[in-house]
């Protein structure tokens, strides 16, 4: 497919993978200027996998934040091990990406081992973070993760100060193959409304509750109901495994839940563009992470 200037379209799928924690979803968020994958301090934070499509008079990227390769330890671990690896197996463009200031280490060599078995055209490693490491630390994480796996090019970035984000999408649409446009032109995003919802809130709850909340909680979003006042009411659970855990939740007199809400629902209301109410309810469901089915009612797995 040519554009009128003989130009020919081209189109694809570039998946952002790495150890948790490499900085992905924030990488994800400079692509597209915006707030659409959740970030935080805490490893494994993605636990969907986010779309993001971009859109050049020449090309269409649909760049896919996959959940942080790691070695699992629970059935999560594995379904979230299984959604990234699943998108690595049909990327066109894989993008490895590896945090500046930690050493590369054994994660790193797992992630680059499922990198050098996949299909894609072309492999792009990008170092992240370069905004808190020195040069001389850059160069040599470079050369330490450039033997990882074969790499057809390599790129030092910093998503949060907005280096070399331009030139990661430069890259990768230029070698993308020659395609149709997938997605209209005017969307944005493959998630839904309920599943960013979710991971507002998730992101909340990490940011104020990372030492007491391991990763023992999820969040689905239940119902969002929209009124004639064009007002959202949304309905969202918070599942913890532990009695103790819905306590921390709540917080003395629910006032940390109540911090959740309204933190979470500033967020939403940029999404949805509207006034949002937030009902959050805890539910205790004892061991929700080792039983693969309420994983996937989460959404966090791969799909039926
Ligand atoms: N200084 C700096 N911090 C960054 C940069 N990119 C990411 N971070 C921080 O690194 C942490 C992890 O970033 P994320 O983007 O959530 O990492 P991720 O790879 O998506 O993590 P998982 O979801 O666990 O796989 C967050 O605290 C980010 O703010 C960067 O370019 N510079």
């Amino acid at each position: 497919m040519n554009d009128k200037n003989n130009v020919p379209f081209t189109s694809g799928f570039v998946a952002l993978v790495g150890r948790p924690n490499a900085g992905k979803s924030t990488l994800l968020n400079a692509c597209m200027g915006e707030k659409i994958a959740i970030t935080s301090p805490v490893a494994q934070t993605t636990r969907r996998r986010m779309r993001a499509v971009i859109n050049t008079d020449h090309s269409q990227l649909v760049i896919i934040d996959t959940p942080g390769l790691h070695k699992p330890k629970d059935a999560l671990g594995s379904e979230l091990n299984n959604a990234a690896l699943a998108e690595l197996a049909d990327a066109d463009v894989v993008a490895f990406l590896v945090d500046a200031t930690k050493p590369v280490g054994r994660g790193d060599e797992w992630v680059a081992r499922h990198v050098e078995g996949a299909d894609a055209d072309y492999k792009l490693l990008v170092l992240t973070k370069a905004d808190i490491a020195g040069p001389e630390q850059v160069s040599a994480q470079l050369s330490a993760a450039s033997e990882l796996a074969t790499f057809d090019d390599e790129l030092v970035v910093s998503a949060t100060e907005g280096f070399n984000v331009d030139a990661f999408l430069e890259l990768v649409s230029a070698h993308l193959p020659e395609g149709p446009r997938w997605f209209p032109e005017g969307m944005d995003v493959d998630a839904t409304p309920e599943d960013l919802v979710a991971e507002f809130v998730r992101e909340k709850l990490f940011l104020h509750l990372r030492q007491e909340l391991p990763h023992s909680v999820g969040v689905l979003c239940d119902e969002i109901g929209y009124a004639d006042d064009g007002h959202a009411s949304i309905e969202a659970t918070i599942l913890v495994e532990r009695d103790g855990q819905k306590g921390i939740v709540l917080g003395r007199g629910g006032l940390m839940i109540k911090r959740v809400g309204i933190e979470a629902r500033r967020d939403i209301e940029r999404l949805l563009g509207c006034k949002v109410y937030l009902n959050l309810t805890v539910r205790v469901a004892p061991q929700w992470r080792r039983d693969e089915r309420e994983i996937r009612r989460l959404g966090y797995g791969l799909e039926e």
